[in-house]
């Protein structure tokens, strides 16, 4: 290494040491975190928490056990409140809802948007930029094909390749997200994608890998250091690469749309939002201006992506695990739906036991473990502590899911989690996969439906057959990080 590379990384050094010094004794001063263990300094807690398992440090190690579910852990120089547990997240992100509806850092993704985009903004624009995006949302469920057609077209278009493939093993994972992607593409693009299209399929790709990029130790390395490592080359840049490209497609994709812009008829999430923009030219200080654009509907194009085709594709592998759970949804499929139409929304309530199994599927596999991170917005009493306003906070929504005190077997996989003695679906308040709070997922409502009517379709039509022994099926995520990552597989489709 050169001499002035070294004395640059001597300078961040110290000067990151003077930072977790500086943020220590401000937060003393300034509030009463809670407990956790002594940060050493610019390294933080990095002997505590272990980039490879983040959530699995918070959880599995001493750390709960020492300090009880609210503690302070220093991820680099950034003291952090870990919440575990339904009460205690409870209590922060509904009962203070307000206090806890900011955004915190997640660095790895942080460079690309700059606190732009309805997911990672915060204060005014953050609320002007998620009631737009509801609104819309909603609307277009509401306009002239309804969500549910929208989902019900595309499950067809699924089964008709799953049926090409005539019982031989396949790779489901870009299948699969193809669909999913297909149903918010028609919201924020106005259509849907062919499924040989290679630009899709290259868009399906970046964003796979943006989420499994963003899974790796080096984005938990990356989110503890960023003020550093920003400066350094390496691995962890790559997240920051794949998510520019994906901005580049959305970004020309606004252009086609501003080209055939007719403001009478605006034909998707885009067009909505070009009115805005025309609605509001004159005023400097709108948050309707192209940067929130192009990252609004990024967010929802990732996210409405890869959540929900990463929780379709772990669900078959568990339910391949357990094929006596199969059977069981192929069964009450029969009853209720059977053989020849659709399945609809409204089948869900006279379909019970599915409806566990899609519960405990999403409870499982956990697919944001670590929740996304918040931030309180003012100065904040919490269980006798004082958090300064601006103080990150991880709402540990896997250890809701898995709160021993509201899931009798939190690490297996049982659907009865979710049914009451007569067999009735049962709630269970500590089922937060979308999260709670004012930050809920704003897909949830169009999540939960694709969930069903993708699983009930294709069960519908085809019975699952692993290449392995269930008792040899591995369904360890393949990274846990800031996602839960299912194992790669391959799986056959018998048609039934
Ligand atoms: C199984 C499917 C899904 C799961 C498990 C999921 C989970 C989550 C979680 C945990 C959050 C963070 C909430 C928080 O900050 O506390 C979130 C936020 C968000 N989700 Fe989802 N999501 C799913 C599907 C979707 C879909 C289909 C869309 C798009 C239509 C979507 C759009 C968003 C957006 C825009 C946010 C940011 C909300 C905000 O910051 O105000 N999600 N989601």
């Amino acid at each position: 290494m050169e001499l002035g590379g070294a004395v640059t990384i001597f300078l961040a050094l110290c000067l990151s040491c003077l930072l977790v010094l500086i943020a220590w004794k401000r937060m003393n001063k300034a509030g009463k975190l809670p407990p956790g263990p002594t940060p050493i300094p610019f390294l933080g807690n990095l002997l505590q928490v272990r980039t490879d398992a983040t959530f699995q440090s918070f959880m599995k190690s001493k750390l709960r056990e020492k300090y009880g579910p609210v503690f302070t852990v220093y991820m680099g120089p950034r003291p952090v409140v870990v919440l575990c547990g339904h009460e205690a997240v409870k209590e922060a992100l509904v009962d203070q809802a307000d206090e806890f509806s900011g955004r915190g850092e997640l660095a790895s993704i942080e460079r690309n948007f700059q606190g732009h985009g309805v997911a990672l903004a915060n204060g005014e624009r953050w609320r002007i930029l998620r009631r737009f995006s509801l609104t819309i949302l909603r609307d277009f469920g509401m306009g002239k094909r309804s969500i549910e057609e929208r989902i019900q077209e595309e499950a067809g278009y699924l089964l008709e390749e799953f049926r090409k493939t005539k019982g031989a093993p396949i790779d489901p994972t870009f299948l699969l997200s193809r669909t999913v992607s297909n149903v918010i593409s028609s919201v924020v693009f106005g259509s849907r994608f062919d499924y040989e299209d290679k630009q899709f399929l290259n868009l399906l790709r970046l964003i796979n890998e943006s989420f499994t990029e963003m899974s790796t130790p080096w984005a938990q390395l990356y989110d503890m250091y960023s003020g550093v490592m920003q400066y350094l080359p390496g691995r962890h840049n790559r997240v920051y690469y794949l998510i520019e490209k994906l901005k580049d497609f959305i970004a020309s994709r606004v252009k086609i749309n501003e080209a055939s812009f007719d403001s009478q008829n605006p034909r998707d999430f885009i067009d909505c939002f070009l009115i805005k923009m025309h609605q509001d030219k004159n005023n400097p200080r709108t948050e309707f201006n192209l940067k929130n654009l192009v990252l609004t509907t990024l967010n929802l194009f990732f996210a409405g992506t890869e959540t929900v085709s990463s929780t379709l594709r772990y669900g078959f592998l568990l339910l391949m695990k357990h094929p006596e759970v199969e059977a069981r949804i192929h069964e009450e499929i029969n009853q209720v739906i059977g053989p020849h139409r659709l399945p609809s929304v409204d089948d869900r309530v006279k379909m019970p036991y599915t409806d566990a199994v899609i519960h405990e599927i999403q409870r499982l596999v956990d697919i944001v473990p670590m929740g996304v991170p918040h931030n309180v917005v003012r100065d904040t009493q919490f269980r006798g502590y004082l958090l300064p306003k601006g103080t990150d906070v991880f709402p540990l929504l896997g250890s809701v899911l898995k709160d021993p005190k509201y899931f009798r077997y939190p690490d297996a996989f049982y659907p009865q989690h979710f049914l009451d003695e007569q067999g009735r679906f049962k709630k269970n308040e500590a089922f937060v996969p979308f999260s709670s709070g004012k930050r809920i997922c704003l897909g949830e409502a169009m999540a939960r439906m694709e969930l069903f009517l993708y699983f009930t379709s294709i069960l519908q039509n085809f019975s699952l057959r692993s290449l392995v022994p269930p008792g040899d099926i591995d369904i360890n995520p393949k990274l846990s990080g800031f996602g839960n990552i299912p194992p790669t597989y391959e799986l056959c489709l018998v048609a039934r």
